[in-house]
C-alpha cells in the first residue's frame, strides 16, 4: 500500500544553529517544502536583521540539490518596538512573531514577562496581519504542570483575542482538549499546530518501565482523553488545525541527564509518524489536508506544487543520528519500528 499527497510543510520547527543545524536540516528538507523556523536561539532572533542572517545560514547549510524555504519568525521580548513589526511585514521572509512566556520552555529567558507590555507591538501585528505564535503555558510555579495550558487559555489567550479580535494567532503544539475546543470555537483567525508525538502518545510514555527522557517535551504529554481530543481535531478536516512537528533537537547528553532538556526529535521521520497516527484513527484520507493544505491556506501562502509518496513498509529507527562533533542525537522511537516510509 502507498499514498501520495501534496508535499507537506512544517508550521513549527526548531533547526538550531551551527553544526546542529547542518545535522538536522536535511531530515526536514527531505520531506517538507517549507517550515516555520522557531527563533529561540542563544541569543534569540529578535530583529529582522538577525532573522535575515539566520535565514542565510539555513540556506547555506542546505545540501546541494535540496529545495526548502525557511519561513522566519521573530522572538517577542518586552522591548520589541512596533517599528520592528512594520519592518518584518515588509521583509517578505519574516512570517510570524513568537511569544514565549519568560521561563516557559527551552531558551525562553528573554521571553515576555507580561503580555500587556506588548500591546503596541500586538496592535501593529494586528494592523499589518503578521501572525502571533504562542507557546501557551503559564509559568507560575504554583500552577500544576499539567494545568498550565488550560490556565494560559483562561488568563492570557482568551483576553488577548478579545482585546485584539483581528490578530492572527496560532496556539502552537496544543496538548489538551481545552485547547482544541478553544481554537475550534474561536474566530477563523485563531488556529493551532499539533505535533505527531502528542497525537501518538499520552503521558504514560514518559514513565514506561522507568523515566524516558526522550519523551519529555513542553508542553508535556497529557492524559489519554486529551490525546484523543487532539486526534479528533487533527482528522476533523477543520482548516484551523495543521501540522507543526515541534521537532526540538537536543544532544543525547542534554536529554539523558539529571535535569534533561525538553524536546522530542521527530524531524527524521515526521510525516511517517503523522501517517501512523492518522492510520491508527482510520483517517489517512485526512492527512493531506492537515499536512499540506490547512497551513498554507491559513498563512495565505500557495500550497506546494509537488508531491511525496509514503509506502507502508516496516523499518527500524536507528539508535541515534550524528548531531554535533561532541555528541549524537537520539530520535523519538529510537530502535523501534515504524510502519510508513517516505520514498
Ligand atoms: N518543545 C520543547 O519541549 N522544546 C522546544 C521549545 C518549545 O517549543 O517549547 C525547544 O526549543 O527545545
Ligand atoms: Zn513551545
Ligand atoms: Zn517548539
Amino acid at each position: 500500500m502507498q499514498i501520495t499527497i501534496t508535499r507537506p510543510d512544517d508550521w513549527h520547527l526548531h533547526l538550531r544553529d551551527g553544526e546542529a543545524l547542518a545535522a538536522v536540516l536535511p531530515h526536514t528538507a527531505r520531506q517538507f517544502g517549507r517550515a516555520i523556523v522557531m527563533p529561540n536561539l542563544k541569543p534569540p532572533v529578535t530583529t529582522v536583521e538577525l532573522a535575515a542572517a539566520y535565514r542565510d545560514r539555513i540556506l547555506a547549510a542546505l545540501p546541494a540539490g535540496m529545495a526548502f524555504e525557511p519561513l522566519m519568525t521573530l522572538y517577542l521580548t518586552d522591548n520589541m518596538q512596533p517599528a520592528e513589526i512594520t519592518r518584518a511585514a515588509a521583509s517578505g521572509f519574516v512570517k510570524a512573531v513568537k511569544l514565549y512566556p519568560a521561563g516557559a520552555t527551552t531558551n525562553s529567558d528573554a521571553g515576555l514577562t507580561d503580555i500587556r507590555k506588548a500591546d503596541a507591538t500586538l496592535a501593529e501585528m494586528e494592523r499589518v496581519g503578521l501572525p502571533l505564535l504562542v507557546h501557551g503555558e503559564v509559568t507560575d510555579p504554583a500552577v500544576d504542570l499539567f494545568d498550565r495550558e488550560k490556565v494560559f487559555i483562561d488568563t492570557v489567550l482568551l483576553p488577548l483575542t478579545q482585546r485584539f479580535p483581528k490578530l492572527k494567532v496560532v496556539m502552537e503544539h496544543i496538548t489538551t482538549k481545552d485547547a482544541a475546543e478553544f481554537v475550534a470555537s474561536s474566530a477563523a483567525n485563531v488556529a493551532a499546530t499539533i505535533t505527531a508525538h502528542h497525537l501518538l502518545y499520552n503521558r504514560n510514555a514518559i514513565f514506561q518501565g522507568g523515566v524516558r527522557p526522550h519523551w519529555y517535551c513542553l508542553p508535556v504529554l497529557k492524559r489519554e482523553t486529551h490525546r484523543e481530543a487532539l486526534v479528533a481535531a487533527a482528522i476533523s478536516g477543520n482548516p484551523k488545525f495543521f501540522l507543526g512537528t515541534d521537532s526540538a533537537p537536543h544532544a543525547r547528553g542534554a536529554k539523558e541527564a539529571a535535569c534533561g532538556c525538553a524536546g522530542c526529535y521527530t524531524a527524521y521521520a515526521a510525516i511517517e509518524l503523522y501517517a501512523e497516527a492518522f492510520e491508527n484513527a482510520g483517517a489517512l484520507d485526512q492527512l493531506e489536508a492537515f499536512a499540506s493544505f490547512n497551513g498554507p491556506d491559513w498563512y495565505g501562502l500557495p500550497r506546494n506544487a509537488d508531491t511525496v509518496t509514503l509506502v507502508k513498509e516496516t523499518w527500524t529507527v536507528p539508535a541515534s543520528y550524528p548531531y554535533v562533533s561532541t555528541d549524537d542525537i537520539v530520535p523519538l522511537r529510537a530502535g523501534e519500528s515504524l510502519s510508513w516510509k517516505m520514498r
